[in-house]
């Protein structure tokens, strides 16, 4: 549909090509009667192909699906097609809110300056306007042909990953877009509602989620019934929330996306009356053989939002900056004006449709850094400060435990003809962090992409090979740590350099490293001592894991 200019000595203009290939696109620009009821038949006939929901799993090209999803959470599949319409799914409610943002029960609430790694933000896209009913007049005659235009469509939700950002926090809590005008009289069609773009740096991942406040009162209930007893991660492992999914396959359903549905009207609904009442309507034999021929018309809308209403499962990595803004939340469409409803039985239709709603849905953001490599450890091995030798980062640096709040990533510039590469700096992890003591394991997002990992041990400490397995345990057991490069870094060296103790600690890590295939280095960042080393180290465990060869350490 489009804005026309209320002229109404047009000449009727029908596009042809509706009746064969837009089966439910109603004839515009101040259709005549025979042209409305050429598309009404063109509807009834079309009826008996057309039922409500049908090619759900189909090979449909997915709106936004990559196309490259893994399964990031357990999901549980508990019925498929033809059993049931939809695949629906079963999955724990920890995978679709954030602890991170269930504020009052967060012990471990920590903020620094204006930085945010994980926001929940509420979307609406706008209703669809109203169709209009109104009537021709002029001077000679009082009341003319129906001339009321269609609703205009509401506007999207749109998101796009842009380069420069490196941070949620500027994100608001809430983005509505606007709804559509309703149409007006001289077969005006209302205007479009504007769009919303939301702009996230690249490296964000949008996932589906719960409604926040409701996960919180579910939350605040179970733990009243348990006498406050249960902590809120039990709580959130063992609720199960169940989905609607739609899948790639006919054969083997696989869940993709989540099938998202409006609270609009069903077909053959949402009729908007002026002068005589529904129920009067209803009554009319003219309007209930209207109203069957555009039920047709509300299936195939219903169907087409259907096809377009969903969002993949494991949510959208936006890891490269997104050229075109991708649509979230698509818009309802604008209601018919009564224009459409001109037949050779119906003289005056006094009434028209309403617009379809917009969609309302939670989405959880989440920054993963795209850092090249993930430099770990527990609080206070000196990860800040090898950060603060070898990069531009500038790490604040203390000696209390919890000192870094936030990652920071620092570019290493190898010099010219080199290729440089990034660090991530993230929170110390301490034992039982995935139990979320501590920061938790909130900030291994920011880490889990990156190519190796650069263990950092005090060999100050009493058991520095101990302090290692915390840390490989923490971060998903030797499973995990075997698919990425990994360096170990004992720092610290400079402390009882004369004594034998330290030799035997690092002789002990050393041995670990070499059953393992992985490369290791003293060094000491206070003094500056193998910092150029550790660079040349780094660079090698930052390539891909093919080139990544363990040199004797020095
Ligand atoms: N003697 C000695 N002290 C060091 C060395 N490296 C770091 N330190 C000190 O150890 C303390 C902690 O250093 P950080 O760099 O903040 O440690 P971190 O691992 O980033 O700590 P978190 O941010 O808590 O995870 C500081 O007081 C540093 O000066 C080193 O090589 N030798």
């Amino acid at each position: 549909m489009r804005m026309r200019i209320a002229v109404r000595s047009t000449v009727v203009r029908i596009d042809v090509r509706f009746f064969s290939q837009e089966a439910f696109k109603a004839p515009d620009n101040a259709p005549r009667a025979a042209a409305n009821e050429q598309w009404l038949d063109h509807l009834k006939k079309s009826k008996r192909n057309t039922r409500i929901g049908s090619s759900l799993t189909g090979n449909h090209e997915e709106l936004i699906d990559d196309g490259q999803q893994s399964n990031t959470f357990p999901i549980k599949v508990l019925s498929t097609p033809p059993e049931s319409h939809y695949i629906d799914v079963e999955s724990s409610l920890a995978n679709f809110t954030s602890m991170k943002y269930l504020g009052t029960f967060n012990k471990h609430k920590h903020r620094q300056g204006n930085f945010a790694d994980v926001r929940m933000i509420k979307c609406r896209s706008g209703g669809g306007g109203e169709g209009a009913v109104s009537f021709f007049r002029d001077a000679g005659r009082s009341i003319g042909p129906p001339d009321g235009g269609d609703g205009g469509d509401g506007g999207s939700i749109y998101v796009q990953a842009v380069e420069g950002l490196n941070s949620l926090s500027k994100l608001r809590t809430t983005y509505i877009a606007e709804d559509g005008s309703n149409g007006g009289a001289d077969q005006l069609d209302g205007a479009r509602g504007k769009d919303m773009l939301i702009t996230v740096p690249v490296g964000t991942v949008i996932r589906w989620c719960m409604d926040p406040k409701s996960t919180r009162d579910f939350i605040q209930k179970q733990r009243l019934s348990s006498g406050n007893q249960s902590s809120v991660r039990p709580i959130l492992n063992k609720s199960m929330i169940k989905l609607q999914c739609r899948g790639r396959f006919e054969l083997d359903p696989i869940p993709r996306s989540i099938q998202l549905f409006r609270d609009a009207y069903r077909p053959g609904e949402g009729w908007i009356f002026k002068g005589k009442d529904e129920a009067y309507h209803n009554d009319k034999d003219w309007f209930t053989d209207l109203n069957k021929k555009v039920e047709s018309y509300d299936i195939g809308l219903y169907n087409t939002e259907l096809e377009e209403d969903k969002f993949p499962l494991f949510g959208l990595d936006l890891d490269k900056p997104t050229k075109k803004p991708i649509c979230l939340l698509k818009g309802g469409k604008g209601g018919l004006g009564n224009m459409h409803f001109l037949t050779n039985l119906i003289r005056n239709p006094r009434f028209a449709k309403s617009g379809r709603a917009g969609l309302e849905q939670y989405f959880m953001l989440e920054l993963k850094s795209i850092a090249d490599l993930g430099l770990v450890g527990l609080p206070n091995a000196g990860k800040s400060t090898i950060l603060n030798r070898i990069s531009n980062a500038r790490p604040r640096i203390g000696h209390w435990e919890f000192t870094t709040l936030t990652p920071t990533i620092g570019t290493i510039d190898l010099g010219l003809g080199e290729k440089s590469f990034t660090v991530a700096d993230i929170p110390g992890i301490v034992k039982d962090a995935s139990n979320d003591k501590g920061l938790g394991l909130e900030f291994l997002r920011h880490i889990e992409r990156s190519k190796g990992w650069v263990f950092v041990i005090s060999i100050a400490n009493d058991d520095p090979l101990a302090d290692l397995q915390i840390l490989i345990n923490e971060l998903g057991g030797m499973e995990k740590a075997t698919t990425k490069n990994v360096l170990v870094v004992c720092n610290k060296a400079d402390i009882d350099l004369d004594k034998e103790h330290p030799i035997s600690k690092f002789n002990k890590i050393a041995n670990f490293c070499k059953e393992q295939g992985w490369d290791i280095l003293p060094m000491s960042a206070l003094k500056g001592e193998n910092v150029d080393i550790l660079i040349k180290k780094m660079a090698k465990c930052a390539q891909a894991t093919d080139h990544f060869e363990v040199e004797s350490s020095t």
